[in-house]
């Protein structure tokens, strides 16, 4: 019967539930995020059994909790617990202010696989990683899936599929085609700019850029995304030929809300690689398999990469792309950035 969702567009369903403040059910368990979660919600939630708040590792340790389950924790809700005591464990704003929120009670032993592929659905919704769990059997009208099929499915590659493409001339080089793809599983459109007609059996000047709305259209100073990119398409113009894949992976992939978030954290003295760790995030969860993928895809096998991240080299050339050359992609420091790139460099090994 084709007429019934599949996992993957299920799994679509459950972000936008997530999103809009719905919990979904996973398994034996109901699961709603935090973020968006309403009072009256999570006072019927409460109602339905005893609940557990799951944060990650990386939260949990700025929390000084213990997290039993390796890369999750699992936080017993104290008796008065409101949402305004959930919101403070979920989101690092206010941890300068109010540091002492425990002793936190976490708990040991038992199935964790829903708390995980909930807290995987947060971050595959770009929400903060902490989700309200309480044992209770689905209920009509919520989406329902499967913990361990969810985990293996956010974990696989997606099929990427060419939805259009025209000619689009730009400043940097007059001969350019946009092409857009889209996956199959509801996620965000990624894009691919050609520049000129470059031939498929030589290695390609190329760029992974990954969207930075901040830096790319507003022209902020905090990074040298704007900069970076201006530079590549100039670069691949005057070479006459290359591919830029404009990948829609907002704030190394956590979203805009959440790199927000992370800038205020920054602006409260953590580096960017802390601040992110402080949300629950790893320093960069983006997937660099949809950028090898989508160079396949347009026919090339070897790139002339122009990147200062090597692990972004190390990425392309694990998932079937050459990478003969590594083009570096150095722009000027300015006083607010000078930070950000030597943390890049200390942190992340960037070369520079
Ligand atoms: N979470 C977070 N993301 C940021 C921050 N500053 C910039 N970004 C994001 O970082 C990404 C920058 O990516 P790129 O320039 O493609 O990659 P890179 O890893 O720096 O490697 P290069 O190829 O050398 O530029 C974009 O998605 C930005 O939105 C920050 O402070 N926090
Ligand atoms: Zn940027």
């Amino acid at each position: 019967m084709t007429l019934i969702p599949t996992l993957p567009e299920t799994i679509a369903r459950a972000r936008a539930d997530l999103r809009m403040g719905l919990p979904i059910a996973l398994g034996d368990h109901l699961a709603a995020a935090v973020e968006t979660l309403s009072p009256e919600r999570l006072a019927d939630l409460r109602a339905l059994g005893p609940a557990v708040l799951a944060l990650t590792g990386r939260r949990a340790e700025t929390l000084k909790a213990r997290a039993y389950d390796g890369d999750l924790a699992r936080v017993a809700l104290p008796a008065g617990a409101d949402l305004v005591w959930l919101r403070a464990l979920a989101d690092p704003a206010g941890d300068l202010m109010t540091p002492l929120k425990g002793p936190l009670t976490t708990l040991r032993e038992g199935d964790v696989s829903a708390h995980r592929a909930a807290l995987a659905l947060a971050k595959s919704a770009q929400l903060l990683p902490a989700m309200l769990l309480v044992a209770a059997p689905a209920q009509p009208g919520l989406t329902a899936l499967p913990p361990g099929p969810v985990l293996a499915q956010l974990a696989a590659e997606t099929a990427m599929a060419p939805v259009a493409a025209a000619r689009l001339p730009l400043l940097a080089a007059e001969r350019s085609r946009l092409h857009i793809f889209r996956p199959d599983d509801g996620a965000e459109e990624h894009y691919a700019i050609e520049i000129g007609d470059p031939p498929r059996d030589a290695p390609v000047l190329a760029r992974l850029h990954s969207a930075c709305f901040t830096g790319d259209v507003l022209g902020s100073l905090k990074c040298d995304c704007g900069p970076q990119l201006n530079a590549a398409l100039a670069a691949m113009g005057q070479a006459g030929a290359g591919v830029l894949l404009y990948l829609n992976q907002e704030g190394r992939g956590i979203g805009l809300a959440n790199k927000m978030r992370a800038y205020d954290l920054q602006n409260q003295g953590f580096d960017t690689v802390e601040a992110n760790h402080r949300l629950g995030f790893e320093d960069d969860e983006r997937d660099f398999r949809i950028g090898a993928a989508l160079l396949r895809r347009l026919g090339f096998e070897a790139v002339r990469l122009m990147t200062n991240n090597p692990r972004k080299v190390a990425m392309m050339q694990a998932h079937g792309i050459a990478v003969p050359e590594r083009v570096p992609l150095i722009v000027p420091p300015n006083r607010h950035n000078a930070g950000y790139l030597d943390i890049k460099a200390q942190k992340s090994g960037h070369l520079l």
